[in-house]
Order: C-alpha cells, then structure tokens, then sequence
C-alpha cells in the first residue's frame, strides 16, 4: 500500500471519535516497568507507532510484552532484563525521543546503557543537554560511541539537587525515572508539570516511589530500594483530542471527542471559545467527552502564544493555526517552545492561506528563540479560501495540519507521507471515514 492519500476535500468532519490514552505519558509508562520488579499493567494502550517502537526497545532489553484480555490491554513483565545488542538497538536510532529515557532505569537494573541516536519531530535542534548534565549528577559516565551513547554507573546513582534551565518535559522525566531508585533525595526545580508529567508520577507512586510535587515547578523525590509493577489507566490524548477539535472548526463540522477531559484542556478550551469555536463537556464516565463545533458565522483572529504547561501547548499549534486561517482578521502565533516549528505554513500558503513567518517574538513576551535568527513567530491573515494541492508530510503535527487543511480545502487533495500520521493518531484514516471525509489511499 502506497503511503499516500487522496483527500477530496469541502466536507464538513461530522460524528464522534474517541481518544485513548496519550502518546506522551503511555511511551514513558512503558520504560517505567524497567524499575519494578513484577509485572505491569497498561489499559487503554492506543496502536500508535510509537508505542510499537518502544515495545521493540523493551522487548530488546528482555522485558516479556504482552497483550491482555481486554482491547487496550498491555502487559510487561521485566523479569529478565538484559543487556541488548547494540546492532539491534541501533535499528531504533532516529525513531523516537524515547530510548535516553531507559538511562535510569537501565542503570538501576544493569549499570549499563546503551541509548541510539534520538529521532522525534523535526522542529528545533532538541538538545539534550539537560538530561546529560542530571545523570552525570547522578553519578553516570556517558561516553558518545558510534551511533549512540555508552552510558554506566559504576558506582551506582546517588540523589541530586538540579534545576532545569527550562522545564523540559524529557528532562523532567529523566530526572524522576532516574531519582526514583538512586541512593537519597533528589531536588528537582524548574521541573515540567505537564498532564502527561503527573500522570508519570501517578504510575511511578503506584509502584512505591515516594514523589511530593511543590509549589513553584519543585518536585521532590525520595529514592526508594524497590518498586514493584503498576496497574494504570493513562489520561486521554489531550494532543489528539485537540486535534479533532481543530478539524472540526476549521471544516465547519462538529465533532464529539469520546474519552477528551475537560481539566487537560482548559488553555486550549479557552482559545477554541475566544476564536468562536463551540464545545459542550459531557463528563458521563461512559461515553463521555466534549463535542466540538463550528457554529456558522465568522471566526475570530486571536493573539496566542504557546508554552509550557498551564500554557498552550505547541503541539496544538500546528492543527489550530490551520481553522485560524478561516479567522476574520489577523492572528499572532508565538512559538516559544520550539524553534522551528512553523514550516508546515509555507503548504499552507501554497493552498491560499496567508500566513507570514517573522524572527521576531510577535504578540508577547520575549522568548529563548528572538534574535536569534529562527522564524517563529507566525501572522495569519484571514479568511483565506483554501484550495487543494500536492503535500508531502513532514512530521507528525504538521502532517494532522496538512489532512485537516486537505479536508477544508475546495478540490482533491494528495497527501504523501502519511504513514507519519500513525505514529501519534491511532485508526487515523477509519476515524476519517467516520467522520464523514472522503479520502482514500491511492
Ligand atoms: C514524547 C514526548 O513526550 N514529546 C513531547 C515532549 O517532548 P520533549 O520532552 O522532547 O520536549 P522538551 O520539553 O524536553 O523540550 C522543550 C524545550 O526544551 C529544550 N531542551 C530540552 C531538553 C534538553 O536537554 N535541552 C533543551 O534545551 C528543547 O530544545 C525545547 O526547546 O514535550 C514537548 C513539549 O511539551 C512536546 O512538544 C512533545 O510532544
Ligand atoms: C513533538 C511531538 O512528539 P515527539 O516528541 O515524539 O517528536 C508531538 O507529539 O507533537
């Protein structure tokens, strides 16, 4: 099958879909049974890429994965953790962001790791800085090999007292992933207070670690000897969930998001409501969800900026900006996460959109990225009617932004690339086909 789709666009996405749990928190809950020792249970497990990555990293390493009785269900059993062969491992290199953040628990099982060449969406340099500097704190050598990082600890991991220049995501995870079975209490300031971050520490305290998340992005951890396995229902996809609701505004649909949660959502809610965007919050614990809508008219120009967590997210930014370019007005984008994270507009463009890119920090505050030569501030000028087009995906959110500006544009659409998609959509395309669009694989 070709990785390609034709999308005939100028249907307004009508129906339901229904989110399952978050790439960002289930990659990490994965890793996290390396730590205990007996097995572990994730429900709600979305077949993403990702997640098929990082089950062939744990299975490398000798963990048993297996899938449980119920659809969803996933189980992992670390009994026998082992060193991987590096040529094996290196098949993973460029694949995802997940392999540094086996260190730690590597490390605490076999004083060893051996971590690939780190993959991900390519929107910035993403550094990782941050997490060398805490495990060599936490008295790791990491040593760059061919392909990779050698990473040992011969003398075993000990707590720190860091703080994180920027309250990266990654970093933070590293650190509680690492801390949780090190020798003392580690201080961790600065740290990242994402959903999917909290969750993490949910799943880590249900194993036995002894976590305090303080005031002011500080979160204390008190090493413990062992942990045992975790039985954990992740917290929905709030990425996803977005998602949707951007195709359902930017098509002029409505869309009920089965499983989306209010209370991980409030920024973005806020925004969808201020651009004139409708939702309405069913929190039956059965079918639940919001519904998302476009309620005729015009939509409003908005000013946002994105950031970290109580923030708006940037991976929401890609799928937003595509309804913003059916906004009356102009919109300011400030992208203050990533530092280039705009070029999926210049698709757009092509398409009809009017959107221009400045190096400038547009609308708010000065950020890491001004003058420093990146383009990621973004003016929408709109409404502009978008028109069907050739696209190549590039990576996962501005893949979602290219399918939704697809599905709003008049004409068919080809989009290559798509199989992007899958790494962070689960049934992307049947959640398509019932929601209407008309779009098949050519
Ligand atoms: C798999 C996963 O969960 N991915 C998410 C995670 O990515 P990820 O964990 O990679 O993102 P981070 O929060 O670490 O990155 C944020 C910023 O910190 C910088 N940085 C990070 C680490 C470091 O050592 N040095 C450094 O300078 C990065 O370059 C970036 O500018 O959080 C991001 C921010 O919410 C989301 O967009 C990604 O979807
Ligand atoms: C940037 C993203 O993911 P990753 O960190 O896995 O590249 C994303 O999910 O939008």
């Amino acid at each position: 099958m070709q990785d390609l789709l034709v999308v005939h666009g100028g249907t307004p996405l009508q129906g339901s879909v229904r989110v399952r749990g978050a790439k960002n928190l289930i990659s990490k809950a994965m890793v996290a049974t390396v730590l205990g020792n007996s097995p572990s249970t994730l429900h709600d497990v979305p077949r993403i890429r990702d997640v098929e990555i990082v089950r062939g990293l744990l299975e490398l390493h000798g963990v048993r994965v297996s899938d449980g009785a119920t659809h969803g269900e996933m189980i992992f059993d670390p009994a026998n953790v082992e060193r991987a062969h590096v040529d094996e491992i290196n098949v993973h290199a460029g694949s995802s962001r997940i392999p540094i953040l086996l260190t730690g628990p590597l490390l605490h099982r076999l004083g060893h790791a051996f971590i690939p060449d780190l993959g991900g969406c390519n929107i910035g340099g993403r550094p990782i800085d941050f997490h060398l500097a805490a495990l060599r704190e936490f008295g790791a050598q990491v040593d760059k090999t061919a392909g990779g990082l050698d990473i040992s600890a011969p003398n075993g991991l000990h707590g720190i007292k860091f703080a994180l220049d920027y309250p990266s995501v990654g970093a933070t995870e590293q650190i509680l992933l690492t801390a949780v079975l090190a020798k003392g209490v580690t201080e961790l300031s600065n740290a990242a207070v994402e959903p999917e971050i909290i969750d993490l520490i949910c799943v880590l305290q249900k194993m036995g670690a002894i976590i305090k998340v303080h005031a002011n992005r500080v979160i204390e951890i008190h090493g413990v000897e062992t942990l045992g396995g975790y039985v954990h229902r992740p917290i929905p996809d709030r990425i996803e969930a977005a998602s949707w609701a951007s195709a359902a505004l930017a098509t002029g649909g409505d869309v009920m998001v089965e499983g989306a949660r209010q209370a991980d959502m409030m920024t973005f809610l806020n925004t969808f409501r201020s651009i004139g965007g409708m939702y309405e919050v069913d929190d039956s614990p059965v079918g639940g969800g919001i519904r998302f809508w476009h309620p005729g008219g015009d939509l409003r120009a908005t000013v946002l900026e994105t950031d970290v967590h109580p923030g708006f997210m940037t991976d929401w930014q890609q799928p937003l900006v595509v309804a913003l370019t059916q906004a009356s007005g102009m919109s300011i984008v400030h992208e203050t996460v990533y530092e280039k994270r705009f070029g999926y507009t210049a698709a757009l463009n092509q398409m009809g959109a009017n959107i221009q890119v400045y190096q400038e920090c547009l609308g708010g505050t000065p950020c890491r990225w001004g003058r420093r030569g990146f383009a990621h501030s973004a003016v929408i000028a709109g409404p502009t009617k978008l028109i069907a087009a050739e696209l190549v995906i590039p990576d996962l959110r501005a893949g979602f932004s290219h399918l939704i500006a697809a599905l709003a544009a008049a004409g068919t659409s080809t989009v290559h690339g798509v199989d992007l998609i899958n790494r962070g959509y689960e049934d992307f395309e049947a959640k398509l086909a019932a929601l209407g669009a008309r779009a098949e694989r050519g």
